[in-house]
């Protein structure tokens, strides 16, 4: 008979990774499923608290090794001095396996062992791991769709590695675009295969293909042409499971909670309520991991003011300071953590200058915000050119280039202008409102992110964990037939 899955999570630990697989914990823990999540003791508050009203999810944690060349006490991304130790956070994330395998051999002698872990594609370890126990692994990508096809379909066909422009085109193997992609649009890590970075994500890469799905934070009314694509590039019929924008479960549960829940209310409300006409204000921000110089700052801050629109501007970077001339009025800038989704919900915001970090792709589109693309890193400008010439719900900042050039004022100016007030912003700003219509259907009751989740669900229903007397389980996944 079936039973109630059992499913453990494991984030990789950065907030743009680790907050869609909380939210997917709380979705799967709404379908009365139990939900053990495993994070590293510096973690763990912060997760606690933010699923402290879910009694069917539970937290295990294991301990981050000690590694001299980090700083001390580090086991988040966001506690790295520089992008430049990323590798070394990463790999340190691989020393996890042993105690990872041993907390999985403790609970298979549980009443309900895990049925499923779902994984992050960094910890591509835990595959491995996962196979020894007999559970299937979902891989969990925190990147749309499109970016995750092409990042697989050229680290399968390698059809970039051999040219020399950034300018020419690239082939993507068994993906379908409507524009031209060049190698300029690829990330780092696909452009640099020689660096220990980019091995440690060929190899994450490699256990990623032999997982048992993919779990994608999107819906497949905005990717659909790409969904089929991806599973083609897994092949073996893996399956990505849509079941995105995860954010929007929680959002759910927010308003739930109505007024008497904790207050989302601060300074930056304050300021957004004294704005009446709608759509009057644009939201500036990069993201958790995102680094801009002082020098860009400035032209940053001077290139909002000449744009002559209200604007919030979160940065973080605790040593610079707006200009002294800047007109005081019409900014607000921020130093601290901000509640974008919050933010994003306000009736005062009409445009999100971003990064295109994909959590804040979605959120923006969820609302009805259309986007100005500033991508800067990782697969941020595989989702821009999605998001500007494929879907058409955001306008592309000009001059934006790969080396991170700096971009000049009077640009942003004329760009931020035409996004809130222009003919082109307009366009976008429609299609936007359309798309955020179909992001709340797809996670509402008979969505298709929604039946999605619940097919799986269901498939996972019929695994059946088999102890073998020494701790270790062998799962029988069935068809749901
Ligand atoms: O002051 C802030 C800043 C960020 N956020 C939230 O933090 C998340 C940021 O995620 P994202 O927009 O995806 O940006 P990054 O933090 O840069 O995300 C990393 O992870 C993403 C998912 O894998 C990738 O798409 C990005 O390229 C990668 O940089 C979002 O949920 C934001 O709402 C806040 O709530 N307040």
């Amino acid at each position: 008979m079936a039973s109630k899955p059992h499913i453990v999570i494991f984030p990789f630990m950065a907030q743009g990774h680790t907050m869609p697989l909380l939210d997917l914990s709380k979705a799967l823990s709404c379908q009365g499923l139990k939900v053990t999540i495993i994070t590293t003791p510096s973690n763990s508050s912060s997760i606690s608290s933010y699923i402290s009203r879910y009694s069917n999810i539970h937290l295990k944690e294991i301990p981050f090794p000690q590694v001299q060349e980090l700083p001390k006490g580090c086991e988040n991304m966001s506690e790295l001095h520089s992008l430049d130790q990323l590798f070394l956070f990463c790999n340190a994330t691989k020393q996890l396996q042993e105690p990872f395998e041993e907390t999985l051999r403790d609970m298979s002698k549980l009443q309900d062992p895990p049925t499923c872990v779902i994984s992050d594609s960094f910890l591509g370890w835990t595959n491995a791991s996962c196979c020894n126990f007999g559970i299937p692994r979902l891989v969990f990508h925190g990147m749309g769709v499109f970016a995750m096809a092409v990042r697989k379909s050229l680290s399968i066909h390698q059809n970039h590695r051999w040219m020399k422009s950034d300018t020419e085109s690239v082939d993507v193997k068994g993906v379908q675009l409507c524009f031209a992609l060049t190698k300029s649009d690829l990330p780092n890590s696909l452009r640099q295969m020689d660096t220990f970075l980019s091995q440690f994500y060929v190899e994450a890469e490699k256990s990623d293909l032999g997982s048992w799905g993919v779990i994608v934070n999107s819906f497949s009314e905005l990717e659909k042409d790409h969904v089929a694509s991806l599973e083609s590039l897994y092949g073996n019929d893996t399956r990505a499971w849509c079941v995105g924008p995860l954010f929007l479960y929680d959002q759910m549960e927010r308003a739930s909670i109505g007024p008497n829940g904790p207050n989302p209310y601060r300074e930056w409300t304050n300021w957004l309520n004294q704005h009446e006409r709608e759509k009057s204000v644009i939201y500036v921000s990069f993201g958790s991991q995102a680094y801009l110089s002082d020098n860009q700052l400035n032209e940053l801050a001077y290139g909002l003011e000449l744009s002559g629109k209200d604007y919030i501007c979160v940065v973080k970077s605790n040593n610079w300071d707006p200009p002294r001339d800047i007109k005081k009025g019409r900014e607000l800038f921020l130093k601290d953590w901000v509640d974008q989704k919050w933010v994003l919900t306000h009736k005062a915001i009409g445009g999100f200058l971003s990064h295109c970090g994909w959590n804040s792709v979605l959120e923006s589109l969820s609302m009805g915000v259309p986007i100005l693309a500033w991508p800067m890193q990782n697969e941020q400008h595989l989702s821009a050119k999605f998001l500007v010439e494929e879907i058409k719900a955001g306008l592309q900042l000009p001059t934006v280039t790969r080396d991170g050039n700096t971009v000049r004022r009077e640009v942003i100016g004329e760009a931020v202008k035409e996004l809130m007030g222009g003919e082109n912003g307009k366009r976008v700003r429609d299609k936007a409102i359309k798309i955020g219509k179909m992001a709340k259907r797809a996670v509402q009751v008979g969505g298709s992110s929604y039946k999605c989740l619940n097919e799986l669900i269901d498939q996972l229903s019929h695994v059946s964990p088999v102890g073998n007397g020494n701790g270790i389980f062998h799962s029988v996944l069935a068809t749901s037939e």
